[in-house]
């Protein structure tokens, strides 16, 4: 296993909120504290994709915009941000949005980009912390092909998806969510 993987993994918490919690929390903190990892986690992601020759990335709020950045900045490209529709502030120019299946909590929230970020020469990456369900990458697709541009695929720290989702959505990861599972 890569270092890198092995450093995410030591970091990486489940949090028991107690007794009237249902399920873990996963506690992702320790890996924007470690400079290591700060350090190799965009060239890791922009790794998984340099073939298909990215010309911008996108990713979704808020997570995704710690690392859409460095994955970028490893690509020597932009970054576009996906909104979620609720955020507590305008966007004073055009978004062109998509609506998501239900997420890995049931939610179904907007995800929109702003118009004039991308166009039919763009080839987009979308990069992630944590894949489920797929729902806000498809979404997010969907908004990149509705603007003209090529979704490339998804580059993703953790992929929890099953093989169908992983395949359509061209998913590829650093770690799989067995690498994490609580003991
Ligand atoms: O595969 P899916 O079922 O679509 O779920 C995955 C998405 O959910 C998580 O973000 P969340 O919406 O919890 O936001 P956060 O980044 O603010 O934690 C994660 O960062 C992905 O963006």
């Amino acid at each position: 296993m890569p270092d890198l993987a092995k450093r995410l993994i030591e970091t990486f918490r489940w949090i028991d909120l107690g007794p009237e919690s249902t399920h873990l929390v996963s506690d992702m903190s320790g890996w924007w504290r470690d400079p290591e990892i700060i350090a190799a986690l965009g060239p890791a992601l922009a790794g998984l994709f340099r073939p298909a020759r990215p010309t911008v990335v996108v990713s979704p709020e808020v997570t995704g915009y710690l690392l859409g950045p460095l994955a970028a900045a490893a690509l020597g490209v932009g970054f576009a941000a996906g909104h979620k529709e609720g955020a507590d502030r305008q966007i004073a120019e055009p978004v062109t949005w998509a609506r998501t299946a239900p997420d890995y909590r049931g939610r179904t929230p907007g995800l929109g980009i702003r118009s004039r970020l991308l166009g039919p020469t763009d080839r987009v990456l979308v990069v992630d912390d944590w894949v489920t369900t797929g729902a806000q990458v498809r979404a997010l697709y969907e908004v990149i092909q509705t603007l003209g541009a090529t979704p490339v695929g998804c580059a993703a720290v953790v992929a929890d998806c099953d093989r169908e989702v992983t395949a359509e959505l061209g998913i590829r990861s650093l770690l799989t969510s067995d690498d994490l599972a609580p003991d």
